[in-house]
């Protein structure tokens, strides 16, 4: 199923102004119980088809919370609010109701001073592979999120995550992209053509599997 586009009134008005605007109160609400439906049908999908990989993911990311080993975040747009939306759950709180120490993760879109001299000096797309150069050690965890699975800069980090014996993980969309097969664990939402509805199914995966490594590590509600 497609994702369902507003549907326009008219194309131009004589001043030369679009007016492809979604104005009638009912076509509106029509369009939110459509894309709010679309967004759930979709996250059950992906559930049902990936119960196994999520759960897989989580026990790789409380292993290497185990070894003392930390999980390095990157993506770009939404996907960088994200992944550091996903770090800080893990460095500061995720439930308020569970008491633990803090979490070793870093989002790598976090420090603008390393984005933009990165991509100044040596290119964007070679910033986050920088990154994962600095910090990344043998046994640390590298999450991928690119709702196309195209973005050179995740790309790029999630090889030299490789070379430097790190775990991966990729959080994809659409049909995978360049980035299909390259992590130790993938899940694609299959959805193509806009990042929203992938990055909605990206955060409750990244939310379950974050409650499932707080259970693994033994870190309950008080
Ligand atoms: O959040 C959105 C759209 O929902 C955009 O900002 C989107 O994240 C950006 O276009 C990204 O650059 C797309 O990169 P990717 O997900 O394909 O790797
Ligand atoms: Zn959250």
């Amino acid at each position: 199923m497609r994702h369902p586009e507003p549907v326009p009134s008219e194309t131009m008005d004589n001043g030369g102004k679009c007016s492809c605007r979604l104005t009638d109160r009912s076509r509106l609400e029509e369009s939110v119980l459509e894309t709010m439906l679309y967004s759930a049908r979709l996250k059950e999908r992906v559930a049902r088809e990936n119960s196994a990989v999520i759960a897989a993911m989580a026990r790789l990311m409380a292993d290497t919370f185990s070894a003392g080993r930390s999980v390095l975040f990157a993506g770009n747009g939404g996907s960088a609010a994200d992944a550091q939306h996903l770090a800080t759950e893990l460095t500061i709180r995720y439930r308020s109701t569970v008491k633990r120490p803090a979490l070793p993760a870093i989002a790598l879109s976090s420090d603008s001073m390393a984005l933009t001299a990165g991509a100044n000096d040596l290119g964007y797309d070679a910033v986050f592979a920088r990154l994962v150069e600095a910090y990344g050690k043998e046994g640390d965890l590298f999450v991928g999120l690119s709702t196309s699975g195209n973005s050179m800069s995740v790309i790029n980090a999630m090889k030299v995550a490789r070379q430097q014996g790190m775990k991966t993980i990729a959080l994809l969309g659409g049909e995978g992209g360049l980035m299909k097969g390259m992590a130790d664990l993938q899940l694609i939402v299959p959805h193509s053509g806009t990042a929203d509805r992938v990055q909605e199914c990206h955060i409750t995966v990244g939310h379950v599997i974050i409650d499932l490594v707080e259970q693994i590590l033994g870190y309950c509600d008080t």
